[in-house]
């Protein structure tokens, strides 16, 4: 385990995820763009780092993988502009929102919360933190999933809906962001249950 996790570990801030932000995806499970965008909550009791075992919540029997661009916070703002959201980002990161999707299909049908669903011990894998300045274009990543070494979903975050100044931009009217809190981005096509004993890769392609 690299020193760079602490960044996550040990401050441990909020998450922040947006949900159905690829086109594939939207595209995939019909759904239609969702405008505003859709904000979950997820605890910083959540966060794990690469290696760490992923708890099943209790009752859950369709646990979801969704590999997603982390953009972590580095300077504080209520109401930024998108013309200087790009100086409130200190890094990347990638991310699983890992999600109990039966929890999130009967809070659908109830119209109840999705905390739950989104933000049970262990829902947030993170892997090492990434310097802005190694990412040459944060909107131009490749970003894959594997689950026993099978590839399950292999996006680009050129597919993203809203891009990340407008991300900070919105969700920061409503939450203040603060350093080493985490935007969790959306996820590309291909989410799918895994199982106890199951392996989760993932990765970024094209960063200089
Ligand atoms: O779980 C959902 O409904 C949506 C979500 O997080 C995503 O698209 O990344
Ligand atoms: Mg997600």
């Amino acid at each position: 385990m690299s020193g760079n996790y602490a960044r996550f570990a040990e401050v441990g801030r909020n998450i922040v995820a947006v949900g159905r932000n690829y086109r594939d995806d939207a595209t995939e499970s019909g759904n239609a763009k969702l405008e505003p965008p859709n904000l979950s909550l997820k605890p910083a009791s959540s966060y794990i780092t690469e290696g760490t075992l992923i708890k099943i919540p209790k009752g859950c029997s369709s646990l979801h993988h969704e590999i997603e661009l982390g953009v972590v916070i580095g300077q504080k703002g209520t109401d930024t502009s998108e013309g200087s959201a790009m100086n409130h980002v200190a890094g990347y990161g990638l991310a699983l929102d890992m999600t109990a999707r039966d929890f999130q299909c009967i809070a659908k049908k109830k119209g109840t919360p999705w905390d739950m669903a989104k933000g049970f011990d262990t829902s947030c894998p993170v892997g090492k933190f990434i310097p802005k300045d190694a990412v040459a274009d944060p909107h131009n990543l490749e970003l894959w999933c594997k689950v026993n070494a099978a590839l399950k979903q292999n996006g680009n975050t050129k597919d993203m809906i809203f891009n990340i100044p407008y991300l900070i931009s919105y969700i920061s009217q409503y939450f203040t962001l603060e350093p080493n809190d985490i935007i969790l981005t959306g996820t590309p096509a291909g989410v799918s249950g895994v199982k106890a004993g199951d392996v989760i890769q993932g990765g970024l392609a094209k960063i200089d």
